[in-house]
């Protein structure tokens, strides 16, 4: 398994069950905005608030193969781990899936995610223990506090205006570097001197 990120915005998400893991697989897509269809014979509260909020389809009986012919993203969440995995033998090769269990069957699994902004850690254990891998997410939320949003879009902020800028690869380099020091973080008038200082560079290159 090879952590890879991945856009999901307007993809066709279909999910076989509509169970409380179903729901929280939906919940950690949600903010890809990706169009997901629920199959399944009955739906849990959590489903039917997630699809009325969201606009998502839901489809009130068993699961079939067919189902899932044009989906980019298939998650298998019944609570019959036997018809998860027959299910998931008749998806395409090339097909992205993600079997709740057993996850072996799948080719997708949802790591632990702390975001920052544009900061993103993701936390897997392989399956080997996901109470591990959510212990791991909650201590790196302690080590990256909120500090980290606004630092995160002043580093941004940094690196595009340099980009563009006919400066020495060196001196771009340089400074990139200097604003990786935890001061930047720490102390926002320090990321305005900075930024003032990328301008007035700005203006003679
Ligand atoms: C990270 C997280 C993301 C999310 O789902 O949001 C996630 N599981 C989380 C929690 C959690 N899951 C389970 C428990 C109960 C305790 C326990 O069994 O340990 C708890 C803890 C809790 O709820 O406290 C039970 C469980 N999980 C899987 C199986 C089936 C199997 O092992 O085959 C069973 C047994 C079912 C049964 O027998 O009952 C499988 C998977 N779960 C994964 C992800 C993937 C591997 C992640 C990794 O290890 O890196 C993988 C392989 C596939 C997938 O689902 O993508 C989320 C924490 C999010 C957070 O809080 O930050
Ligand atoms: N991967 C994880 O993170 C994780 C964590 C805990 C549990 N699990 C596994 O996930 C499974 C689902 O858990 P849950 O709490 O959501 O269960 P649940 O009982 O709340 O919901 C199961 C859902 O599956 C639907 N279903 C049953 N047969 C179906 C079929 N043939 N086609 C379509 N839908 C069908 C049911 O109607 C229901 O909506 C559990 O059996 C467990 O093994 C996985």
């Amino acid at each position: 398994m090879l952590p890879l990120f991945i856009n999901l915005t307007k993809k066709k998400i279909v999910i076989a069950g509509g169970g409380k893991i179903a729901a929280r697989k939906a919940r950690n897509l949600e903010a890809e905005e990706p169009e997901i269809t629920f199959i399944a014979p009955d739906f849990c509260n959590d489903v039917l608030i997630l699809s009325e909020e969201k606009g998502y389809t839901l489809i009130h009986r068993e699961a079939k193969p067919t189902d899932f012919s044009d989906a980019f993203f298939v998650i298998l969440a019944t609570n019959d781990p036997k018809i998860n995995r027959i299910l998931s033998k008749q998806l395409s090769p090339n097909q992205l899936v993600c079997v709740v269990d057993p996850a072996e069957e799948g080719n997708v699994i949802f790591p632990s995610t702390l975001r920052r902004g544009q900061l993103q850690i993701a936390v897997t254990t392989n399956g080997a223990s996901p109470k591990l891998t959510r212990k791991i997410k909650l201590d790196l939320e302690q080590q990256f506090d909120r500090s980290w949003e606004t630092y995160i879009r002043f580093l941004s902020q940094c690196r595009s205006k340099l980009k563009k800028m006919a400066i020495p690869f060196e001196q771009k380099n340089e400074l990139l570097e200097e604003v990786l020091n935890d001061r930047y973080r720490t102390e926002e008038p320090l990321r305005n001197e900075m930024l003032r200082r990328i301008q007035s560079l700005e203006k003679t290159s």
